[in-house]
């Protein structure tokens, strides 16, 4: 199942105009609710962008109609062993603590007390239904990212080690470190101790917002359902996510400054993460911050909610625009439901040297991976080994049994049970994410890279055995192809990359190994020819190799291609030529888009950069109907390993002119009316169109944002767009002659 992706309009705060409102929300035909945010286009006022969501709220829209519409459906599934994850997102000051967490009031309640009200509201029903013989418990884990480092928000600032607490891998899933779990029995209780740990979270005034959160905040609640056989564990994880912020616009003291860069450092990489995720590539960059590590966002089993907040003000303008571009991204993310099953009461003797998880005293499930797909088991008692030390872990994301023989054992109600190393299983690939080598090779080699002693390795060793790799890697592509957005790295080079960045997890407390991470991080982008972000991750690790030559040189050298490409003709390189790190040649008619797309891009701090790495060709001619990929008038990036189509082929028959094709000044008008419903991006004007469904019409305004400003200026270039092909452009066409009366 997608992210269900929710758009939420803030009220105008005191100070804002009503005549500096341009967000709206508007409904599609046929619906109640509105499902559509329209925003003007920030060059040409006269024209307006609209993004198609679930659902959209207004100005007026109350908590509570946000809750029951969005939240409330999901407590049920939470009970049935769905984990749940509800994320805010938005830039500074645009109400997601406001929605997460709200006001002291009964109706400014947010998100989160509501939730818990219906979670207590639901375990007090369960017990009554069963008369007794269902227990539930219910549990909380509360912590903030600031400044990529992780602090228990149920623990007092002064007690905060300046490091943070570690976070590790357990056979592919995230754990953080020595968190506090705190059982929490009634709701009283939970507003005491989340009015309490609120008071630790990282807030300061910054000019856009006098009470800005500065950090991530993420509190989980554990939900375990306990019956004479069976104990069912559930998590519902709620994100409210620190704003980005255009530091042009905040004023910002150097103390804020650093820890906006953080938060802006970590949404980048979150939206690379999406973006890398829509494009189904091999390698999802989740370890290049804490954060997307820790969310792991699309490898969660369950149900997952984002609420995109919004300034409804001009002031907001471009950042609103690229808040929408991201959320138009996230919604095509899928998510596999997978319930936690209930493990089966067992006993097992509390082992002397071992802790329990946060205090629990119940089972926790076995840790699964991430990415596998299916739920773990409980362990055979003889596999269990002895005196071995379970992890005090948190994870965001639900722990999960394994399927295998189950051990049907009566305990006491809180008889300690021990999750153990036996009871883990590796890594299994992920229904949702084919393929993640990394992952599945962590899961497997992890329990020997722990166990052997490794030679230290120096950053310089580190440094050249990845530039060896690279430069191997660049070569053998150089050969093979013209360039693709996700190039697959082969195994022994994924197994390095990964082995690197566990020795620096190792060295995580040391200072140091900031810039070595900074330096992988620009390897990572590097091999993906994303030279922008590997050319701004070296410039962050320069300060950790001051005097660097081969950094320094490698820093000039991008800059060169980067300069080179940005100055690049139209021209088309013959494809084998191309390295995977230069973009690949693209055709004259997407080349003025890109170069259009880069002048126009909003401005934000964690987009400038993608902005270059992304190339805006259409999808593969699988995509489409051959005639339209196949023409001459338009040479898109070949796939790798594809050979180059042959270019003879005629346009089908309703194709313009090449000549008028290429200049749309003369076009026909029926072709000219066609283009600017689809250039207005409405998404109700173009549902209206002949065989476009809300579907389609969705998906065309979604090629359309990721193009930005870009137009579409003939036919085949909408052809080329995503869900479109020859015979939708014909439909449409047809359609138009009959609605508008073109008489040919
Ligand atoms: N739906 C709403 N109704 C009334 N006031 C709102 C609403 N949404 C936001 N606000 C107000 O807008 C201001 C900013 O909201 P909030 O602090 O929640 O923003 P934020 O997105 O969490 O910002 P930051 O990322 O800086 O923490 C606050 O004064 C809040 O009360």
């Amino acid at each position: 199942m997608s992210v269900r992706v929710v758009a939420r309009i803030r009220p105008l705060l005191k100070q804002e105009l009503d005549k500096d409102t341009i967000v709206s929300a508007e409904t599609l035909d046929g619906d109640t609710v509105p499902a559509v945010v329209r925003i003007p286009s920030p060059k040409n006022g006269a024209e307006s962008f609209s993004f198609q969501f679930s659902s959209v709220y207004e100005q007026d829209a109350t908590q509570q109609q946000l809750f029951d519409a969005e939240i409330s459906p999901t407590v049920k599934q939470l009970f049935n062993g769905l984990d749940l994850s509800i994320f805010a997102h938005g830039c500074t000051g645009t109400g997601k603590t406001h929605t997460m967490r709200g006001g002291k009031s009964l109706a400014e309640r947010g998100v989160i007390p509501r939730l818990l009200s219906a979670i207590y509201r639901r375990c007090k029903k369960i017990e009554k239904d069963s008369a007794g013989a269902t227990q539930v418990d219910v549990a909380l884990e509360y912590f903030e990212i600031y400044c990529d480092r992780v602090y228990d928000l149920f623990e007092p600032p002064e007690k905060r080690t300046p490091s943070g607490l570690p976070i590790r891998d357990n056979h592919g899933k995230t754990v953080v470190v020595g968190l506090t779990e705190k059982p929490c029995t009634t709701l009283k209780e939970f507003e005491q101790l989340y009015d309490q740990a609120n008071m630790n979270r990282s807030t300061s005034a910054t000019k856009l917002n006098a009470h800005s959160s500065r950090s991530h905040a993420v509190l989980c609640v554990k939900i375990t359902q306990t019956t004479e056989d069976t104990i069912r564990v559930s998590r519902a994880s709620c994100i409210d996510l620190a704003g980005s912020e255009d530091n042009r616009r905040t004023d910002n003291n150097k103390e804020r400054l650093v820890e906006s860069s953080a938060i802006n450092k970590s949404l980048f990489v979150l939206a690379q993460c999406v973006e890398a995720m829509n494009k189904k590539a091999s390698r999802i960059p989740y370890r290049e911050s804490k954060m997307t590590r820790i969310l792991s966002l699309g490898q969660n089993k369950g149900l997952t909610v984002m609420i995109l907040n919004l300034a409804p003000t001009r002031a907001y303008h471009l950042d609103t625009i690229s808040s929408l571009n991201f959320a138009s991204r996230t919604k095509k993310i899928e998510v596999a439901e997978v319930e936690n099953d209930p493990v089966y009461r067992t006993i097992v003797k509390p082992l002397a040297t071992t802790s329990g998880i946060g205090g629990a005293t119940l089972a926790r499930q076995p840790l699964r991976p991430l990415t596998a797909a299916h739920n773990a088991n409980i362990p055979e008692p003889e596999k269990q080994k002895k005196g071995e030390k379970p992890i005090k872990a948190f994870s965001v994301y639900s722990d999960s049994r394994k399927s295998g023989p189950r051990v049907s054992n009566l305990t006491s109600q809180n008889q300690g049970l021990r999750r153990t190393e036996g009871s883990k299983r590796a890594a299994e690939p992920s229904s949702t994410f084919a393929s993640r080598p990394a992952k599945t090779f962590r899961a497997a080699d992890n329990t020997s890279r722990t166990r052997n002693a490794e030679p230290a390795m120096t950053k310089e060793l580190i440094e050249a055995l990845i530039a060896q790799k690279v430069d191997e890697k660049l070569a053998e592509k150089a050969l093979q192809d013209a360039g693709t957005t996700a190039p697959a790295l082969s195994a022994e080079l994924q197994k390095r990359l990964d082995d690197l960045e566990n020795r620096i997890d190792a060295k995580e407390e040391d200072g140091k190994s900031q810039g070595l991470q900074f330096l992988l991080m620009a390897k990572q982008h590097h091999i993906r020819g994303e030279d922008a972000s590997a050319l701004r991750m070296y410039q962050l690790a320069q300060p950790f190799f001051p005097g660097n030559a081969k950094l320094d040189a490698k820093m000039k050298t991008l800059e060169d291609r980067i300069r080179a490409k940005r100055e690049e003709p139209t021209c088309h390189i013959p494809a084998p030529l191309a390295l995977p790190s230069q973009p690949a040649p693209i055709s004259n008619l997407m080349a003025p888009l890109k170069a259009e797309k880069k002048t126009t891009k909003p401005k934000m701090d964690y987009q400038d950069d993608s902005e270059d790495d992304e190339e805006f060709g259409p999808p593969p001619p699988s995509d489409h109907e051959e005639s339209y990929a196949s023409d001459n008038s338009f040479k898109f990036k070949p796939k790798p390993a594809r050979k180059p189509k042959k270019t003879t082929k005629k346009l089908p028959i309703f194709r313009d002119d090449a000549d008028l094709a290429a200049n749309p000044v003369e076009q026909t008008p029926r072709t000219s009316h066609l283009l600017k419903i689809i250039n207005s991006r409405d998404v109700n004007q173009i549902k209206a169109l002949k065989g476009v469904g809300a579907k389609k019409a969705d998906s065309i305004v979604s090629c359309l944002v990721e193009m930005d400003d870009a137009e579409i200026l003939d036919l085949e270039s909408l052809a080329m767009l995503k869900g479109v092909g020859g015979k939708t452009v014909d439909n449409m066409r047809m359609g138009l002659s009959i609605s508008i009366g073109y008489d040919f």
